[in-house]
């Protein structure tokens, strides 16, 4: 579907076939991002991955994130370090489930996969002194709001929604915070007495100002803003993401008994009976990982993945389509398309994934949570690592229902 948002050609890609054709066939041509009117007030600009145009700069950012922090192997060294904090979750919550409490399920995911996410990034948990999460999730809220000033591009300087002066306060508190915890980290390699070591802080100041193997050229080495906005991106990419999804899936086995009992039962044949996760078995666990396939077909937690732009003019199946054009891929649609997924699209069904080849690492366009191609999610692997991992532990170490009756299906 083709349309125009103000003065911006618009395409809504909403079938796989479609979805194949822009993000791998022409990957090429709709690689960048529209320059949004308040990624310029946005804390470090399009400094990081996620806002920054296709180019060398944003190749080189990728391209550094990728080997040095977000490899299988980077991530998997912090298995320890997860399953510590997800053990020690499940233990206060059996703690609530002896004494009988009320407890917010949602509220302890988010907390977890936040902790997990600050160790490996900072090297410790949630820092009471300030609170990261609830400014970068406002950017976030500035940043992906609608803004009239995207599409007509005159009534920018009104800043009649207020986006611009909302930016530029929080970017001015996250760098503040953000200032604090690297002169922390500096002063502590300094000293001598590094109380955490090794957090992807460490990697990219023993990093800045020499140019690694991972950079084409010199002009492009670490410097303090690209781990500033580094940083932000994973925070701002990497906690609500996973916790919503870990959210859905609970959710839906919750109201679907069988499927959850004959997961559980995958769970105690590889786990064992004390449950303690060891991520190296996560791969043998074949159905929590169609469980999560279905949540992510029903519930992608970006449903319209991030805005892609075209780099240069191109016909496509007769079709012009001029350079600067929006690309938005309807995932959710296509995830609940009965032409793809037949006539019992809507229903939460994991089966459906017995004895076939679909994937959602981006190789099959009938799902792809995670995007493809040049931008396709560069934190899959570590999102995957969390969801699997906290939905085994709760599932394993629990029996869930719906309260006071409430029909399941
Ligand atoms: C459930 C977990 C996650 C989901 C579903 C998810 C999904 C996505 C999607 C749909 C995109 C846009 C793809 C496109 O434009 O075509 C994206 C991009 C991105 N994600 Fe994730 N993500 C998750 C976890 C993470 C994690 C853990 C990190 C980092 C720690 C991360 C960092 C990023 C970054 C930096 C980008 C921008 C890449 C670029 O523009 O080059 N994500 N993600």
């Amino acid at each position: 579907m083709s349309m125009r948002l103000g003065c911006v050609p618009t395409i809504v890609v909403s079938s796989p076939r479609a979805a194949e054709i822009f993000l791998k066939t022409h990957d090429t041509v709709f690689a960048s991002r529209p320059t949004v009117q308040v990624a310029e007030y946005l804390p470090y600009g399009a400094k990081g991955m996620v806002f920054t145009q296709y180019g060398p700069y944003w190749r080189n950012v990728r391209k550094f994130c990728t080997l040095e922090l977000l490899s299988a192997t980077k991530i998997d060294s912090f298995a320890a370090m997860r399953r510590e904090e997800l053990e020690s979750l499940v233990r206060s919550l059996k703690e609530t489930v002896v004494a009988h409490e009320v407890v917010d399920v949602t509220e302890k995911v988010a907390v977890v996969i936040e902790n997990m996410t600050y160790r490996m990034l900072f090297g410790r948990s949630k820092d009471d002194r300030f609170d990261l999460k609830a400014n970068v999730v406002e950017a976030i809220r500035l940043a992906g709001a609608f803004n009239l000033a995207d599409f007509v591009p005159l009534l920018g300087a009104l800043d009649l929604q207020g986006m611009t002066r909302g930016l530029k306060a929080i970017s001015k508190a996250l760098d503040k915070i953000l200032e604090t915890i690297i002169d922390e980290h500096v002063q502590e390699a300094k000293s001598g007495h590094k109380k955490y070591a090794n957090d992807f802080v460490d990697v990219m100041l023993s990093l800045m100002n020499k140019s690694t193997n991972t950079h084409d050229q010199l002009s492009y080495v670490i410097d303090p803003i690209k781990i500033k906005a580094i940083i932000l991106d994973m925070i701002s990419g990497g906690i609500d993401t996973s916790a919503t999804a870990i959210d859905w899936t609970l959710t839906e086995l919750i109201r679907h008994p069988k499927v959850m009992k004959q997961l559980q039962e995958e769970l105690q044949s590889v786990m064992g009976v004390d449950g303690m996760l060891d991520e190296s078995n996560l791969a043998k666990l074949e159905y929590l990982n169609m469980v999560i396939k279905e949540s992510f077909r029903l519930h992608p937690v970006a449903p319209l993945l991030a805005p892609h732009e075209s780099m240069e003019d191109i016909v496509i199946d007769g079709y012009y389509i001029p350079k600067k054009s929006r690309i938005i891929v309807n995932s959710w649609a296509i995830g609940r398309d009965p032409n793809v997924w037949s006539d019992n699209a809507e229903e939460f069904i994991p089966e459906r994934f017995i004895g076939s080849n679909r994937d959602l690492r981006g190789h099959n366009f009938e799902l792809t949570p995670f995007g493809s191609g040049r931008r396709g999610c560069p934190g899959m692997h570590l999102g995957l690592v969390n969801i699997r991992s906290v939905v085994a532990r709760f599932v394993h170490g629990f029996d869930w229902e719906l309260p006071n009756g409430i029909a399941t299906f």
